[in-house]
């Protein structure tokens, strides 16, 4: 069977989220972007003031315009600032208009939203027609679906297997995550200046991040006597990536086969996740420019912990990719269509 062709509009189209977007959309065979809308109005075509994309996008940014999005395309993406689709989401939800949002704006419950974003929620009537999707696990009903976080999806993947079976220990899951410097969006700050990331690492936000709550909700959903974990967040000198050491402790003890077990039984099903031999780790070139998560774990029967290693591309696992995968999922493409990528080697 062929499937349809669909058309969506990019809002955010300008950031770095929404030009991964372009990218991988312009190698979808069932998706046909038909506009694009950043802040404010501009006479310049994309490929004008992107020169990467001379040839390829002839099309004008334009602010946005629900009802004209809404005439002319089937799907929105939000790739935008967090604030932003509180604010522009109303008319999309009021029609049930398919959106899948990149931002945390429709991650959280109003409260952890207003605690951990600093900024009030949307209100709930919105909140309630949203439905957050870990693409791998898809399970959602709404045409409103909140995408993950980056971090926060690297650190679910390593360890779903283990909370899905009831196995954390539930005071002794710590996660050190590190992140490339894309994944702070293209406004420039003083932490992103080039010399200040250049050969150098630094934590960031540690127990403060937005993703911790988005983590335990998830994690709660899986194993509800989980109440906390140990979260840090740090900048590598990178351009893009994400490495996740995880380090957890079991309620029962279960052999480091059994363990491996476990998680090949779990993403036997799953093509973006891919399993690393027992007691190897991924590292983040083999991941950057893909969809997948690689992950790798090893025992210690000394300390009786658990370390779980995994990486993403912020920008595509982590973001546009993982948004993509929602989308076929939505309309029941093939859950790879469009995401067949493999990692630069060198
Ligand atoms: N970068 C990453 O790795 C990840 C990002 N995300 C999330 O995705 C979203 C985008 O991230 P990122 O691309 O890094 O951010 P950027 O800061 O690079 O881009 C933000 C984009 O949002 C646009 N925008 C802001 N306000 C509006 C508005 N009112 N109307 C239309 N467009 C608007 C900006 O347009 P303009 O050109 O006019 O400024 C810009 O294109 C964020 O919410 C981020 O948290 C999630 C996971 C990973
Ligand atoms: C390196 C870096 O700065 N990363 C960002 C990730 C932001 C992000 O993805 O924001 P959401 O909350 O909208 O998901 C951060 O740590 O805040």
């Amino acid at each position: 069977m062929t499937a349809t062709q669909i058309k969506v509009a990019i809002v955010g189209v300008t950031g770095y989220a929404g030009m991964e977007l372009l990218r991988l959309l312009h190698a979808h065979p069932y998706v046909q972007v038909v506009s694009v809308h950043q802040t404010t109005a501009t006479q310049e075509t994309l490929d004008q003031t992107f020169p990467h994309l001379q040839s390829l996008y002839k099309i004008t940014p334009t602010p946005v315009d629900p009802v004209h999005i809404m005439q002319n395309a089937d799907l929105v993406f939000f790739a935008t600032s967090s604030g932003v689709t509180k604010t522009l989401a109303a008319p999309f939800i009021a029609q049930h208009f398919p959106v899948i949002d990149l931002s945390g704006d429709f991650r959280l419950n109003a409260k952890d939203y207003a605690q951990w974003y600093h900024q009030p929620a949307a209100p709930q009537a919105l909140l309630d027609q949203a439905s957050y999707s870990l693409a791998d696990f898809y399970t959602n009903d709404k045409s409103y679906i909140a995408n993950p976080g980056c971090y926060a999806t690297a650190t679910l993947l390593a360890l779903a297997p283990l909370a899905q079976a009831q196995l954390l220990d539930a005071d002794s899951i710590v996660i050190d995550a590190k992140s490339g410097l894309s994944g702070a969006g293209k406004s420039l700050t003083t932490a992103s200046h080039f010399i200040t990331v250049n050969e150098n690492m630094m934590m960031y936000k540690p127990n403060q991040h937005q993703h911790l709550p988005e983590i335990m909700q998830q994690l709660q959903r899986w194993q509800p006597s989980l109440a906390h974990i140990q979260f840090t967040t740090s900048l590598l000198p990178i351009n893009r990536g994400i490495f996740v050491s995880a380090y957890v402790k079991l309620k029962q003890p279960l052999t480091p086969k059994a363990i491996d077990a476990l998680y090949h039984q779990t993403y036997a099903d799953k093509p973006f996740v891919r399993l690393m031999p027992l007691d190897t780790f991924p590292d983040i070139k083999q991941v950057v420019g893909t969809n997948f998560t690689d992950i790798g774990l090893t025992y210690n029967p000394i300390t009786h912990y658990l370390t779980i290693v995994s990486v993403i591309d912020n920008m595509i696992k982590g973001a546009a990719g993982q948004a993509i995968q929602n989308m076929n999922h939505l309309y029941h493409f093939e859950e790879t269509t469009g995401l067949n990528l493999i990692a630069q080697y060198a």
